[in-house]
């Protein structure tokens, strides 16, 4: 944010292009350097939305590949910048405290400029707080293909005649480029090549982004709301309630990391990792007899380190698992191993960060680190953990310190 501020404070006039981006396109781009050519303003700002206030949380990307492709499509034009404010502030987005924090960060007399596009702009009165926005900034409404000028003019006539000198028009070549139809062509198959920048769909190609969600779905035998109900009956109310928050903060980190699939694994892989830790003991030991679990020495003295193990076992016969990725990020979330999947590491992550967990040190940086970099977040909970154990006095498994040398070394 610091650096946001130093690179607004000298510019006598902004134009902000706000917008769900999901993908930025040419459109975009286009008609940003466009209204920064006519209305000669110092930088054009885009403004990824948060959470956008007309579209649920589901039908959109997730705010962080939605901000780096939209970085990605703005390196090379040394007036634009990207802006996190929106991503950043918590709640719905609206226009208004955008608006309202940019000015902050501004000089007191600068000009602001909205672009938005001619579908949107006769929506305005039904945003937050219109009036008050357009006394804060003026409005560039820009045609959009299939949009007849006239028409326009009728669908604003009541802000048009209200806020006259607040508006203005501006023809931009006309791209019939949507982020729908993007979208829509990379489900099917389609190519999107020379709609959007080749960084960004060579970004939305690393990471799986609108994919067919059907092709990409993993079958479980028991349906997920089954596996809960079992758990719930397993579990005691303070575990399952951490096994929810595991189970969720795994899929806010598989949407970043990795592929639908991928999604639906942590959200099982969460949901399962603590499966046999209530067992009581008769229980535990009769069933690490049955499922044949290897017990090693550190096992036999630490018994609380079992039930990863055991609910490896637990969750391939009582909840019908057969996928292997997910059975490892339940055997090894608590030690951790040396060269772990992604899926393996986002569990064992997503169960020391997760939501439910009380303040404790570290706990805020194991959270930043997360969302920044796997390898490191791994490397610092390992070394947060294997502290804990040590002050404790409590036995080390060696698989966590071969973990630990193998992240630190990454
Ligand atoms: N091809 C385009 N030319 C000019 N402006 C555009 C174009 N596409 C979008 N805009 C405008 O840019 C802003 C941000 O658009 P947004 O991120 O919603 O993209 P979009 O392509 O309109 O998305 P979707 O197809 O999902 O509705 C809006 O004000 C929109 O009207
Ligand atoms: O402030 C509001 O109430 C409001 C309602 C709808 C849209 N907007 C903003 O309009 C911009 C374009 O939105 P969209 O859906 O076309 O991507 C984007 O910056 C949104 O945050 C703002």
């Amino acid at each position: 944010m610091r650096n946001e501020i130093a690179n607004f404070r000298n510019c006598k006039s902004i134009a902000i292009m706000g917008g769900t981006f999901d993908p930025i396109h040419y459109g975009h781009l286009v008609t940003a350097e466009a209204v920064r050519h006519r209305f000669h303003v110092d930088k054009v700002v885009f403004i990824p939305t948060g959470r956008p206030a007309h579209k649920s949380h589901k039908e959109v990307t997730h705010n962080e590949h939605r901000y780096l492709m939209t970085v990605l499509a703005t390196m090379r034009n040394e007036n634009f910048e990207v802006s996190r404010i929106e991503i950043d502030r918590p709640g719905t987005t609206y226009t208004i405290d955008t608006i309202e924090q940019l000015k902050k960060m501004c000089r007191p007399d600068v000009r602001l400029y909205f672009i938005t596009g001619a579908d949107a702009i006769h929506q305005i009165m039904s945003w937050k707080e219109p009036e008050r926005l357009l006394s804060l900034c003026d409005f560039v409404a820009v045609t959009r293909p299939g949009y007849q000028k006239n028409q326009m003019f009728e669908e604003i006539g009541e802000i048009q005649e209200k806020y006259a000198s607040r508006i203005h028009y501006m023809e931009v070549p006309a791209l019939a480029i949507s982020s729908s139809d993007i979208r829509t062509r990379a489900q099917r198959g389609m190519p999107i090549q020379y709609l959007l920048p080749q960084e960004v769909e060579d970004y939305i190609h690393k990471f799986g982004l609108y994919q067919n969600e059907r092709k990409d779905e993993v079958k479980f035998m028991l349906p997920i709301e089954v596996m809960q109900e079992k758990l719930q009956s397993a579990l005691s109310v303070k575990r399952y309630i951490h096994t929810m928050g595991v189970s969720e903060e795994a899929v806010r980190l598989a949407e970043i990391y990795g592929t639908q699939a991928d999604r639906q694994k942590a959200k099982v892989a969460g949901l399962l990792h603590d499966c046999a830790k209530d067992y009581p003991k008769e229980l535990r030991q009769r069933f690490c007899k049955e499922y044949k679990v290897k017990m090693d020495e550190i096992l036999e003295q630490q018994p609380d380190l079992i039930h990863p193990f055991l609910g490896a076992e637990v969750a391939k016969r009582e909840y019908k698992i057969k996928d292997e990725d997910i059975l490892n990020a339940i055997r090894y979330h608590t030690t951790g191993r040396a060269g772990m999947s992604i899926l393996e590491k986002i569990v064992f992550i997503a169960d020391y960060i997760e939501p439910n967990r009380e303040q404790f040190e570290g706990l805020d940086e194991a959270r930043r680190l997360a969302y920044l970099d796997l390898d490191m977040a791994m490397r610092f909970i390992l070394e947060q953990t294997i502290d804990f154990v040590k002050e404790r006095g409590r036995l080390l498994h060696p698989l966590s310190l071969e973990a630990l040398e193998y992240y630190k070394n990454k």
